[in-house]
């Protein structure tokens, strides 16, 4: 596992507001977009490109284009649906799949409500993005369903991680899998109900509200 935290002062600045409690959900969801964004930027360093010969208004030249299979970003619902027009937006021609996952607050089990992927992902570059990697129950849960069709080079992009979940994540996710994790910082310690210390609370409540 392949581990990049983000040092810019734009993303210091961005991230403490998005932490404050006072942050509004409009802000909040605005503060995810724009993170992604520099993350994906970050992400995306090895995304494949094959020659394409063009003409500029001047001379003919051989640039580069992203190569065929697209890449795929699965933002896993709630949370992760917040951070997807910030990928798309680098990246317009992606595919998107989703994958519904929530995590039980009391047993802390992982229950897979909704899946929309391709059945076959072998030979594509897949991102996944969720903002918070707190016990990575979630991540390893969606992996592990990633490799069954094929997935072999798999980045995620989360907002926060607790070293909880990426030791978990080191200790979990098959090494066979080209696997990296792009954060925006690496927080303290999980709490009592494996809440991020310090965190950002419930970023599904923070963007969308509270459902049950
Ligand atoms: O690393 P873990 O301990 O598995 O926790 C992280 C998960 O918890 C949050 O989702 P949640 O289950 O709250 O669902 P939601 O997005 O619908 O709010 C978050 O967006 C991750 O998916
Ligand atoms: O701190 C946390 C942990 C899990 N899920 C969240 O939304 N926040
Ligand atoms: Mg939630």
């Amino acid at each position: 596992m392949h581990l990049t935290v983000l040092d810019h002062p734009l993303v210091d600045h961005k991230l403490t507001v998005l932490r404050d409690k006072n942050t509004p959900s409009n802000t909040f969801r605005e503060l995810i977009s724009e993170l992604v964004t520099l993350e994906a930027y970050e992400a995306t360093r090895d995304l494949t490109v094959e020659d394409a010969p063009i003409e500029t208004p001047v001379a003919p030249i051989i640039g580069k284009k992203l190569s065929k299979p697209r890449p795929m970003v699965i933002p896993i619902l709630r949370a992760g649906l917040g951070m997807l027009d910030g990928m798309t937006k680098l990246i317009p021609t992606a595919e998107v799949g989703f994958l519904g996952m929530k995590r039980d607050e009391s047993t802390l089990d992982i229950i897979t409500y909704a899946n929309r992927l391709p059945d076959d992902l072998t030979g594509r570059q897949v991102f996944v993005v969720d903002p918070m990697l707190a016990t990575g129950g979630t991540l390893v849960a969606a992996i592990e369903y990633l490799k069954e069709r094929g997935a072999k080079d798999v980045t995620a992009i989360c907002i926060i991680a607790a070293p909880e979940g990426l030791a978990r994540l080191k200790k979990d996710v098959d090494p066979s899998i080209d696997f990296k994790v792009v954060v925006c910082a690496q927080d303290e310690k999980l709490n009592e109900n494996s809440y991020i210390v310090p965190g950002l609370g419930d970023a599904g409540d923070r963007l969308y509200g509270l459902v049950d």
